[in-house]
């Protein structure tokens, strides 16, 4: 949660991807605050500035480009013993003119899989997995036929879908694991991650563990996680999200957003709540509940990483 008694300094920084891609770092100047290490290029927000049009300032600074399309990606606050910041990200994904460190910095085009590896300032590991991750999220349907269902995760990964989170209620231990293997090499041979979402049957080759909200209440900790793999939950409010916060995920799923077909009259949150909840939280968040792929755009004006979807995204459901 924010602290209100903190003035946050409010920084805009860009996500800057080339067509293949690949995100455009710059290593801050020795003797600046974070010295030395690489940053989203960006600055301070002028008194009476828009945000965009600070970013748009920054990048001409700093980068010699003109900006021409950006979407919010994440908002940050973060607390450092000098000053506190509130980094305001955007993706940027239309600009002219060639990228250079106007300032002497060095700038470097990087695939989004070795921002891990890099130093940064540590206010920034919630930006690095919100451009990691993708902006659609698929969160399968409990199995049927094994192989049927392997056919239809192809057709959905054809599609595009990068982000899995392999769901299966039904299923006895060993044909979860087994069923999960398949699940994902056929999504990494498609660039796509997969995250699972039966503690403790964790796999190695697995991209992340999901938690279920009452899992969230478990012990701090125990949840069984490789370095590198993600840790992901199931949140309804703030109660949740705060809990999610404290044992350090790295992303979330909200929900229900909107009615969904499987409890159509129940209560839901809307965009606004939505949107006010995820102000709060330092991590990516996905909407859930009633999505459809044109509800991104929504998602993403309202602070979100994007939407998740069960049936709207797979065909025979
Ligand atoms: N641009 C940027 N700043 C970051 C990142 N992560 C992070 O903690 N910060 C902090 C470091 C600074 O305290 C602050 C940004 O200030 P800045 O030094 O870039 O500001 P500026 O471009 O306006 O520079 P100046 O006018 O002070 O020379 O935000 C990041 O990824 N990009
Ligand atoms: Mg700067």
């Amino acid at each position: 949660m924010p602290n209100t008694a903190v003035k946050y300094l409010h920084v805009v920084a860009a996500v800057i991807r080339d067509a293949a891609g690949n995100i455009l770092l710059a290593q801050r100047p020795a003797h600046k605050h974070q010295g030395g290490k690489w940053e989203f290029p960006g600055g301070k927000v002028e008194s009476g500035e828009i945000p965009l049009h600070a970013l748009s300032r920054e990048l001409d600074e700093e980068l010699g480009i003109q900006l021409q399309q950006a979407q919010p990606l994440i908002k940050i606050r973060y607390v450092y013993s000098e000053l506190a910041v509130l980094l305001d990200v955007w993706e940027v994904t239309a600009f002219s003119g060639i990228a250079h460190g106007r300032e002497g910095q060095p700038v470097t085009w990087f695939s989004a899989e070795q921002l891990p590896a890099l130093e940064f300032p540590p206010a920034n590991y919630p930006i690095i997995t919100a451009a990691r991750l993708p902006v659609r999220c698929l969160i399968t349907p409990e199995p049927q036929d094994p192989a049927d269902f392997l056919q239809q995760l192809a057709v959905r990964l054809q599609a595009g879908i990068r982000l899995v989170v392999f769901r299966a209620k039904s299923l006895a231990a060993d044909d979860y694991v087994a069923l999960a293997g398949e699940v994902i090499s056929l999504a990494h041979g498609f660039g796509a991650k997969v995250i699972l979402n039966s503690p403790p049957l964790m796999l190695a080759q697995a991209d992340g563990l999901h938690l279920t909200s009452t899992q969230l209440w478990g012990e701090k900790g125990v949840f069984p996680r490789r370095e590198g793999q993600w840790l992901s939950a199931s949140c309804h409010d703030e109660r949740e999200l705060q809990r999610a916060a404290d044992i350090g995920v790295d992303f979330a799923f909200l929900s229900p957003v909107l009615p969904t077909l499987s409890h159509p009259g129940a209560a839901h949150l809307g965009w606004e709540s939505f949107a006010a909840l995820v102000e709060n939280v330092n991590f990516p968040v996905y909407a859930l509940g009633g999505m459809t792929p044109d509800h991104v755009v929504n998602a993403r004006q309202h602070g979100g990483q994007g939407t998740a979807a069960i049936r709207s995204v797979w065909s025979s459901v």
